[in-house]
């Protein structure tokens, strides 16, 4: 039987694949975050049309967070969460969260409360079906670069916010940050909190730098822990 250059190549790739991943941690490190995003893309495939049964509504987040609770798990995350029960019970507020990485997903998912939308960048609606499931979801998209009209928006999120009875999530840096240290805040948070009049809930993600660096291409597992710091007026 005769076996061709190209399929002895693909063979020993293959098998040096799980060698690789085992010894090298820059490789290990972009296999779990391209697996992270290629799983999040195809569960996005199965929230769309369970959301798009309802049409865009904020109640389509139970949606996305029941499925979006295991991806934990596939990483070895064992999360805390501590003080979920200084969210207030019966009313609006504004979170206001750090913001370290794409991972801070999974730490919201474990404690975002019903009819609670995030505010995103704009660019994420364009991540093809990601965007279509946080368009379903009610996420509310503001634009950067005008702030202008991403101050109109948050202004109609004030008015939904009262009268839909909507919790919104900020990150008040504004941007990513794995820093170990937090970013000057954006005003639009707190702004948006006297506009309805409602409260704000601070919310702490631990930095994961024991077990994650984009900057050092380290991903291990780990502990990780989800705080809310308490209910302020
Ligand atoms: C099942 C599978 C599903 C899989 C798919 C989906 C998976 C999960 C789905 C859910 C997950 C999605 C989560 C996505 C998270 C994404 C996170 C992000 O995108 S973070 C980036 C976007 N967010 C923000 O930027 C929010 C914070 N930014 C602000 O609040 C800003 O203030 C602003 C954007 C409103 C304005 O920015 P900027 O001009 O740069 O900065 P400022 O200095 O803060 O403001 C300038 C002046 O404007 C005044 N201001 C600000 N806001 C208001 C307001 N609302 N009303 C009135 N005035 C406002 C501010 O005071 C400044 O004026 P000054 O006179 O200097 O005080
Ligand atoms: C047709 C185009 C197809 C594109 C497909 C792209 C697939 C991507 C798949 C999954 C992405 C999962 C993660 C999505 C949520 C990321 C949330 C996030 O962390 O956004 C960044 C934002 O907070 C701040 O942005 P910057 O730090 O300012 O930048």
């Amino acid at each position: 039987m005769e076996v061709s250059v190209g399929t002895a190549a693909l063979a020993l790739a293959l098998l040096l694949l799980p060698l690789l991943y085992e010894r090298c941690g820059s490789f290990r490190f972009f296999c779990k975050m391209g697996f992270y995003n290629g799983w999040i893309l195809l569960l996005a495939l199965v929230a769309i049309p369970l959301c798009a049964l309802r049409g865009r509504d904020v109640e389509n987040m139970k949606i996305i967070r029941g499925l979006m609770q295991h991806v934990k798990r596939l990483y070895g995350i064992r999360m805390e969460v501590r003080g979920a029960h200084n969210f207030p019970p019966r009313q609006p507020y504004v979170v206001v969260s750090n913001h370290q990485s794409s991972l801070d997903l999974l730490g919201m998912m474990e404690v975002l409360p019903d009819r609670c939308v995030p505010i995103a960048k704009r660019e994420l609606l364009y991540m093809g079906a990601v965007g279509v499931v946080c368009w379903l979801g009610g996420i509310i998209f503001i634009d950067r670069k005008r702030t202008h009209d991403a101050i109109s928006t948050m202004a109609e999120a004030a008015h939904t916010m009262l009268s839909q009875d909507v919790r919104v999530w900020v990150f008040p840096e504004g941007t990513r940050n794995h820093s170990g240290s937090m970013l000057p805040f954006k005003r639009g948070a707190f702004h948006l909190a006297v506009q309805a009049q409602v409260p704000v809930v601070p919310i702490v993600i631990s930095s994961y730098q024991h077990f994650y660096s984009k900057r050092e291409r380290r991903f291990t597992q780990d502990v990780w822990g989800t705080g809310t710091c308490g209910a302020g007026g």
